[in-house]
């Protein structure tokens, strides 16, 4: 594998049966269609399309939680099981009868990491890093939308995993609190580095948080894009003339790949 690059796709292809098995009709849903692609290492790659165009087919193939009906996938090694390569959902997804801290502290346990205390201090200072230390024994009902959101991160980030997968993480949050975590996936990424595949409808925030834009339609990629905005970022970019002028060039480039989100 290239030094570069972190995960690779060689020819991969996804296919779904719909339709009735009863009324004896199955169709043919080519979900993901002949794609390669790589990931480079210790950058952030966004994976944008419109809806249904196989987004999350192709972040569930990497997170190793759908296989591939053709092709191959190389994460050199890597694993969740290993807790090496983690992955946050648009809904949290939080054990409910658990505190913040044990969320967090729970694949430790599941992996076997240290003993009690040590999971619990290593927990406590992921949720000090996402800024949640002082909720650390609330259950997540008593917790906001944004809280869980970040309860999340910091529990895919306990293993100290080397890939960050991110299914539209902060689609269901309001704009102020999707800014928010923008500026906090940025501040965990500089300090971390991990390998990062982030899917989102949203071209502002493939703008603000991607070093490289994988623009998919239908299945494929259509258009890979190399973002020219300087490092590192701040929310305030936003604000800036060269940030505008991607977003238009980026849409463009969406609506000339027919992939306009
Ligand atoms: N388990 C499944 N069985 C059958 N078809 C599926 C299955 N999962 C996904 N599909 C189909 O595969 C295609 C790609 O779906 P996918 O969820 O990857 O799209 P997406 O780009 O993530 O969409 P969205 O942005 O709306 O979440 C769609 O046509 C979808 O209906």
């Amino acid at each position: 594998m290239n030094e570069a690059i972190a995960i690779r796709c060689d020819h991969v292809s996804v296919e779904f049966a719909s339709g009735s098995r009863f009324a004896g009709r199955t169709n043919v849903v080519q979900a993901i269609d002949d794609v390669s692609v790589g990931f480079a290492k210790s950058k952030i790659s966004a994976l944008i399309g419109p809806s249904g165009c196989g987004k999350t087919t192709l972040l569930r193939l990497l997170a190793g939680l759908q296989s591939p009906t053709f092709g191959t996938i190389d994460l050199g090694g890597l694993s969740s099981r290993g807790g090496e390569v983690a992955f946050v959902f648009q809904q949290p997804s939080l054990l409910p009868w658990r505190t913040a801290l044990e969320n967090v502290s729970l694949p430790l346990k599941l992996l076997g990491r240290g003993n009690s205390k040590d999971r619990r201090d290593r927990a406590t200072e992921l949720l000090k890093s996402v800024e949640l230390d002082d909720v650390a024994k609330r259950l997540p009902s008593q917790l906001s939308g944004g809280m869980k959101m970040r309860v999340s991160l910091a529990r895919a980030l306990v293993t100290e995993p080397s890939v960050l997968l991110l299914d539209e993480p902060f689609a269901a949050l309001d704009d102020m609190l999707r800014s928010q975590l923008g500026e906090l996936l940025l501040d965990l990424w500089r300090e971390r580095s991990f390998t990062t595949v982030l899917v989102t409808h949203n071209i502002a925030e493939a703008c603000l948080l991607a070093h490289q834009i994988h623009v998919i339609n239908r299945g494929k990629i259509v258009n890979s894009i190399d973002n020219p905005l300087p490092w590192p970022r701040h929310e305030s970019l936003r604000r800036e003339a060269r940030f505008g002028e991607f977003y238009g060039t980026l849409s463009d480039v969406l609506k000339n790949s027919d992939g306009c989100v």
